[in-house]
């Protein structure tokens, strides 16, 4: 299988502070990657860098080329999804999922017959047609995070940087987007790359994990090299138990004894 981003040696500060040191990751063209790690320790800048919205160090590469500097290029190359889903225009679903064919557009901005079909695929993959006509600031949380969705996935892009896609989802709803987000890799051989919290989800749902340590140590590999209750105890500093349930894999922190004030006090 070919390689397809590769991110290397990435440094990156943010006020006076290194967030990133000699970060970096590979995602495999036809799989889903997994980027996880405890909060704050830099998943949502990695990938904020990588799709190029913030200025760094180091090297980032598609099939061994340089992004593109351009940005309509890098757009048709790489798409992004923010965390959390903040849309305060009052357009509808339909009208947002093909403002994600604005890379593909002409001159003039003329949608074609190849546009439409991207928005109604996307829209039925994501489960919105139906809300087609619905103005989006008049969804759920759940419904807004799967037009977002949509909308990245209109641009066709090889590579694709989700940043937490399931975070506002029910179960069903997470599970479905992420078989969604391997059909997307395995079928039209995209580079997906997701940042998850949920270990048990990324355990099941992706191919290979990268996980991000306080240390700033990145530790890559599948399920059973990363997910090991002890590297998940150094990054997450509560114990894991990693095992299986209804066949598939469960990743469960333990709660921490003596249980924190922070808890008890219910603040
Ligand atoms: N503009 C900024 N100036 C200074 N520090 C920042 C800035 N933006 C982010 N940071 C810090 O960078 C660190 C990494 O943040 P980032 O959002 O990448 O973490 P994360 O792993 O995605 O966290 P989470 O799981 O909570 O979403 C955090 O300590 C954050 O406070």
């Amino acid at each position: 299988m070919v390689t397809m981003l590769t991110a290397s040696g990435l440094t990156l500060r943010l006020g006076r502070r290194t967030i990133l040191d000699d970060a970096g990751f590979t995602a495999r063209r036809g799989a889903v990657t997994g980027l996880i790690g405890p909060n704050g320790v830099g998943k949502s800048t990695l990938l904020r860098a990588v799709a190029g919205l913030l200025p760094h160090g180091g090297d980032v590469r598609f099939d061994g080329q340089p992004l593109p500097a351009d940005a309509g290029s890098r757009a048709r190359l790489l798409g992004y999804l923010p965390q959390g889903h903040p849309v305060h225009w009052p357009l509808t679903v339909r009208r947002t999922v093909a403002l994600g064919r604005l890379p593909h557009l002409g001159p003039f901005g003329r949608a074609g017959r190849l546009d439409e079909d991207a928005v109604e695929r996307v829209m039925a993959a994501t489960g919105v047609a139906g809300l087609a006509a619905r103005a989006v600031p008049t969804l759920s949380g759940g419904e807004r995070a799967r037009v977002m969705l949509a909308r990245v996935l209109a641009a066709d892009a090889p590579v694709l940087l989700a940043d937490e896609p399931t975070a506002a989802l029910d179960p069903g709803h997470q599970l479905r987007i992420m078989a969604l987000l391997r059909a997307e890799a395995v079928e039209r051989q995209r580079a997906v790359v997701v940042v998850l919290h949920d270990l048990s989800l990324a355990a099941r749902c992706c191919d290979d994990l990268v996980l991000l340590m306080p240390d700033r140590r990145v530790i890559a590999g599948d399920a059973a090299t990363v997910l090991t209750p002890s590297l998940l105890g150094e990054a997450y500093g509560v114990a894991f138990a990693v095992t299986r349930a209804a066949d598939v894999p469960v990743v469960l922190p333990q709660c921490p004894t003596p249980i924190p004030d922070i808890i008890q006090s219910g603040d």
